[in-house]
């Protein structure tokens, strides 16, 4: 058997395995991320969404390349992100990977114009056919109207969208976009988020999302929850076409099983049902089954077994 199929994909996504990272300051440790675990496959839009202090800016630093875990691993299209040297992270920030920040200023230069802006990542990797690349991309991402305007000039709907052009002229393998609807309404944030579905569709980016908001899971296939550095739960999305044409929205939601066999539940279910502490566990022939503590042991007739 050929070994170079189990290869190949392995190289080409984002791969996170017990990613560990823990800040020191004044003596107190902080683990921002406690053996996180995260597999996006090439040419997969996954959102990363959790709360304030969850441990999203953490990851995202890490698979940018601007921060170095603790322990654990984590590759992105084949870079191992812990045993990169300088010159590596430098050519992989600048080939590998793009980014769109939360803060429409950071993203783009404000004395360079729409145009100018995209040509130079195309300038410093010396990419040839400059001015085509340019308006294609502008056209792509709907704003060939803010070739000649400062950033000062534009919506910020229209900053973040030359903003993703930018990050995406050198035909990075990966997009990695920290809360880019931050700073936009609804209307916006919903335009935005469409512009990376058709940068996804067009050029085949893998596209990772990390933010606070919910809703933005509304617009990608994936969405993984992040909760004390750890991902928790996966809602994955899908629309499909019945025998006679018709089509309905599948949402289905996972929890994620770590190597160990640890399962965390979402916290509404635990709610909902009162769990706490310890829960009764019952092994079926193709499921498990949870019940709160104190429930009389389940019998096969009760009607409370499939
Ligand atoms: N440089 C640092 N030094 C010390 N602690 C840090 C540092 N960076 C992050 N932390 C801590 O790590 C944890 C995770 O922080 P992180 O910024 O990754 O969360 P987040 O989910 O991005 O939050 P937010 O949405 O508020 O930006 C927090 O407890 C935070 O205080």
């Amino acid at each position: 058997m050929s070994t170079a199929v189990l290869e190949v994909p392995a190289q080409a996504g984002i791969h996170c395995r017990d990613l560990v990272r823990i800040f020191v300051t004044e003596g107190l440790e902080v683990q921002a991320l406690q053996g996180l675990n995260l597999t996006v496959d090439a040419g997969e839009v996954v959102a990363v969404v959790g709360a304030s202090g969850s441990g999203k800016s953490t990851l995202l630093s890490i698979l940018s390349g601007l921060d170095r875990a603790t322990g654990g691993t984590a590759r992105v299209a084949g870079h191992d992100l812990l045993a990169m040297g300088r010159k590596e992270r430098v050519r992989y920030q600048r080939h590998t990977v793009g980014f769109v920040w939360q803060q429409t200023a950071r993203n783009l230069l404000p004395y360079l114009t729409g145009a100018q802006n995209v040509a130079v990542p195309l300038a410093i990797s010396r990419a040839p056919g400059r001015d085509a690349r340019v308006r294609e991309l502008l056209d792509l991402l709907e704003v060939s109207h803010c070739a000649d305007r400062l950033p000062a000039q534009m919506s910020g709907g229209e900053q973040q969208r030359v903003a993703i052009a930018v990050a995406v002229a050198n035909g990075p393998r990966v997009l990695f976009a920290d809360e880019p609807t931050g700073e936009l309404d609804e209307a916006t944030s919903v335009q935005v988020l469409e512009m990376m579905r058709a940068v996804n569709a067009e050029l085949g980016t893998t596209i990772l999302i990390v933010t606070h908001d919910p809703a933005v899971s509304d617009h990608v296939a994936r969405t993984v929850q992040i909760r004390d550095g750890r991902t928790s739960t996966e809602v994955l999305r899908r629309t499909e076409t019945d025998a006679y044409g018709a089509q309905r929205h599948v949402v289905e939601e996972f929890a994620v099983l770590d190597r160990v066999g640890r399962l965390q539940l979402p916290p509404d279910v635990v709610a909902q049902l009162g769990l706490r502490d310890r829960v009764r566990l019952g092994l079926e022939t193709d499921h498990v089954t949870v019940w709160p503590d104190g429930t009389s042991r389940p019998t096969a007739d009760d009607g409370r077994t499939p």
